[in-house]
């Protein structure tokens, strides 16, 4: 007992040396404490520094890059409860997190709802009505991402009503919209599979709570109407951006949809545990999901990851901080193409589902972007518009890659 007081008055006064650090705009420090990816942190603080001249002095919180100081702040906010034993494996938003699911019980019900009844009938639809649904769940799986709790300060940012109802009047709102792209990389992914026996998806995960639970759906849809033949998650391996997912929230969330009193849901938290047990889905983590890096460095900095990505038919990014990570976080001209943006990243044909948090989005027509800045000018940060942005070769038959 008394221990745990001490490492709670620790780890508390650790965290107000970063607050302070960060209010004053004090150098960077090098972390300290021994683990898996401390070198690499300390590395790229090194490497920050060589990106500046002598006259610049030290790299701190205000003159780094936004994207690298923020990921810092995460990286030290979990060394503080690290370095402070007993409540080392604690996670500080694992709170916030779980409210963000109950509170969204009616719409959880809602779609679980939906989804064993589609997959009732799921045999007897047509291509085109197989479509429809698929882009009805790719929908739903953008939407969820508005429910992050880092845009709203950890305030309570849950989905409080059915989703589903609202996808036609959100339309307007995805600004870049490549869904038949999907569609037409899965189907043609299905005809050869007589060659190809594992259609493998990848998603990588993004927020915990309501937008985990759209993007079980999906993932269930895919594999229940044969779209693809295994499913591979990637989550974080430590607390992350506020919302995000670890395999903690992952089996916690999948435990609690099989606990539920409500017949429909309890069936899909069955299901998904079997998924699991029989390997068609596969829940991975990887320190490279939690460093500063942009995605463009990954074949580098973690070349097994990006071999691991390699075998995906198709790998979707939920989120706003995998767009950023994705684009290098630059200021790209809204215009440039999303293949340029992504400079040399291409492990597999890959999807954003994202809604726009942050200052960036390429791919948009000419004078788009413009258009809605003068028009609304906090456009890219509310989270009320989206994009279903995909990249990769479609095959001989189909598009030619270059989006
Ligand atoms: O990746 P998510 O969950 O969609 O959004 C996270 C995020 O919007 O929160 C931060 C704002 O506090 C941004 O830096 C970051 O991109
Ligand atoms: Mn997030």
């Amino acid at each position: 007992m008394q221990e745990g007081v001490e490492a709670e008055k620790k780890a508390i006064s650790l965290l107000s040396k970063l607050r302070n650090e960060l209010q004053t705009d004090k150098p960077i420090v090098p972390l300290v404490e021994k683990y898996v990816d401390t070198d690499i942190w300390n590395q790229y603080l090194e490497y920050q520094q060589s990106l500046l001249s002598e006259s610049d002095g030290k790299p701190s919180w205000y003159r780094c890059p936004w994207l690298y100081v923020e990921c810092y702040m995460y990286r030290r906010i979990h060394e503080a409860i690290i370095q402070s034993p007993p409540i080392n494996d604690f996670d500080v938003f694992k709170e916030s997190k779980d409210q963000n699911f109950f509170e969204s019980q009616e719409s959880v019900i809602a779609l679980c709802t939906h989804l064993q009844e589609l997959r009732r009938t799921i045999e007897d639809l047509d291509a085109n009505q197989l479509k429809t649904q698929f882009f009805q769940l790719l929908q739903i799986s953008l939407w969820g991402n508005k429910c992050d709790l880092s845009l709203s300060g950890g305030e309570s940012s849950s989905q409080k009503t059915n989703v589903i109802n609202s996808l036609e009047d959100l339309k307007p709102f995805i600004l870049v919209n490549d869904m038949e792209h999907l569609w037409s990389l899965l189907s043609k992914c299905k005809k050869t599979r007589e060659k190809v026996p594992i259609v493998r998806v990848d998603i990588v995960l993004d927020n915990s709570g309501f937008e985990l639970i759209t993007d079980l759906v999906l993932a269930d849809f895919l594999l229940s109407s044969n779209l693809a033949t295994e499913i591979h998650f990637h989550g974080k391996s430590i607390p992350w951006f506020v919302s995000d997912t670890t395999i903690h929230d992952f089996n916690w969330l999948i435990e609690q949809v099989k606990r539920y009193d409500h017949k429909w849901m309890s069936k899909c938290g069955v299901d998904w545990e079997n998924y699991i047990k029989m390997g068609r889905w596969v829940y991975q983590d990887h320190m490279f999901w939690t460093l500063p890096h942009e995605f463009a460095a990954m074949s580098q900095v973690a070349p097994d990851l990006y071999a691991e990505l390699q075998k995906a038919c198709l790998i979707l990014f939920k989120g706003d901080l995998n767009y950023r990570k994705l684009t290098g976080d630059r200021k790209w001209a809204f215009s440039v193409p999303f293949h340029k943006a992504l400079s040399g990243f291409h492990p597999a044909p890959l999807c954003s589902l994202r809604t726009l948090k942050a200052e960036i989005q390429v791919g948009l027509q000419p004078g788009q972007g413009e258009q809605l800045t003068a028009s609304e000018p906090s456009w890219l940060v509310t989270g009320k518009y989206g994009v279903v942005q995909f990249d990769g070769p479609l095959g001989p038959s189909l598009e030619l890659p270059g989006k």
